[in-house]
């Protein structure tokens, strides 16, 4: 049985221009234990498919089943198998934080589970608060909270929306330390969201690609990199690119990149330059990676200088070309 079955999901909103198609018939199965990456640039649909999920969106068609409870018929207990991490803090700050915990606890009809709530402290660094006062906490302390929350009655299905959208690189790396803990020791699945290609790559084992309420891409992690062309060619120019290299180029600032199949190819992109008279700076050939597929598959080629993704905070570093992609940066 799948951990989560998506079965021909489609979400339609009525706006004053229309109705708005968010999801269209999207269908596919997340089995137990795995770790799955959904990806899609703004506005492609990941947090309307989250929220039909958590059962806060009704689908306009089709169904989700959690560990075979459809959750609309069978909501409670498709929820009891569910820790959905939102991105809004929302707190009673009257109450400590193991305090907030047991009562999550409670809601549940979970008792008596300290040992846990202990291990949820220690592994997301809170073990030294857990009798500080939810208002004292700092904003990136409450977002941990928030974290063990969803995670307190044990749910064998984790779900996580853009959670490090605006977190520091410490908390980032505690959570998915203690996410890939408990996914390789309890067989918890995953199911993220994220902006930053580099997560997904580096922790997901498959992944869906949304564009436009569609999945354009339902693969593993490794089949999806094998489709990038094995190489890219990377330069800086100031000056006009000849039709021909543009139309494969992507673009950020003077940062330009293009898929480079072998030594021939970065000649031959080489030898059209000299010829067009440009003279790139700083060349180098790196490993596509996951944002190259991604980029061909959402036809966003060209993206503007960098920017924070949509709603998130940039990511860490700002120069011309940030070593994590913002995806949201480039709204096509
Ligand atoms: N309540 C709503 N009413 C009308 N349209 C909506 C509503 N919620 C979302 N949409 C639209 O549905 C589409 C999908 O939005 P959704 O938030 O699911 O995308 P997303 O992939 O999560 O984007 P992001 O990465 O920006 O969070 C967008 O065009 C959005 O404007």
């Amino acid at each position: 049985m799948p951990a989560v079955s998506f079965q021909n999901v489609s979400k339609t909103y009525a706006t004053t221009r229309g109705p708005l198609h968010a999801l269209r018939s999207v269908s596919f199965d997340i089995e137990p234990g795995e770790f799955f990456g959904l990806l899609g640039p703004n506005g492609a649909g990941k947090t309307t498919l989250i929220s039909i999920l958590a059962g806060l969106a009704r689908a306009s068609e089709g169904r989700v089943v959690v560990h075979g409870h459809d959750v609309l018929s069978d909501y409670r207990e498709a929820r009891r198998h569910l820790g959905v991490v939102p991105q809004e803090l929302v707190f009673d700050p009257f109450f400590n934080v193991r305090e907030t915990l047991r009562i999550q606890s409670g809601y549940f009809g979970v008792r008596r589970n300290d040992d846990w709530i202990d291990e949820l402290l220690t592994g997301l660094g809170l073990a030294d608060k857990a009798t500080a006062n939810m208002r004292q906490l700092s904003g990136g302390m409450k977002r941990r909270v928030l974290i063990a929350q969803a995670l307190v009655h044990k749910p064998p299905v984790i779900v996580l929306d853009e959670p490090t959208a605006g977190v520091d690189v410490e908390l980032r790396q505690t959570l998915w330390q203690f996410v890939s803990g408990l996914n390789k020791r309890l067989g918890s699945t995953v199911l993220l969201t994220t902006h930053y290609l580099e997560e997904a790559e580096a922790l997901c084992g498959r992944i869906a690609m949304l564009k436009q309420g569609q999945v354009v891409a339902l693969e593993s992690t490794s089949a999806l990199l094998a489709r990038a062309a094995s190489n890219v060619l990377r330069f800086k120019t100031d000056a006009a690119l000849p039709a021909d290299i543009a139309a494969q180029a992507r673009i950020t600032g003077r940062v330009v990149q293009l898929p480079a199949l072998d030594a021939r190819a970065v000649e031959h992109v080489l030898a059209r330059l000299r010829e067009a008279g440009v003279m790139p700076e700083d060349i180098e050939v790196r490993k596509a990676d996951l944002e190259d597929v991604f980029l061909d598959l959402t036809g966003a080629h060209t993206r503007p200088a960098a920017g924070p993704p949509q709603g998130g905070a940039a990511p860490s570093g700002g120069s011309e070309d940030t070593s994590v992609p913002s995806v949201g940066a480039r709204k096509s």
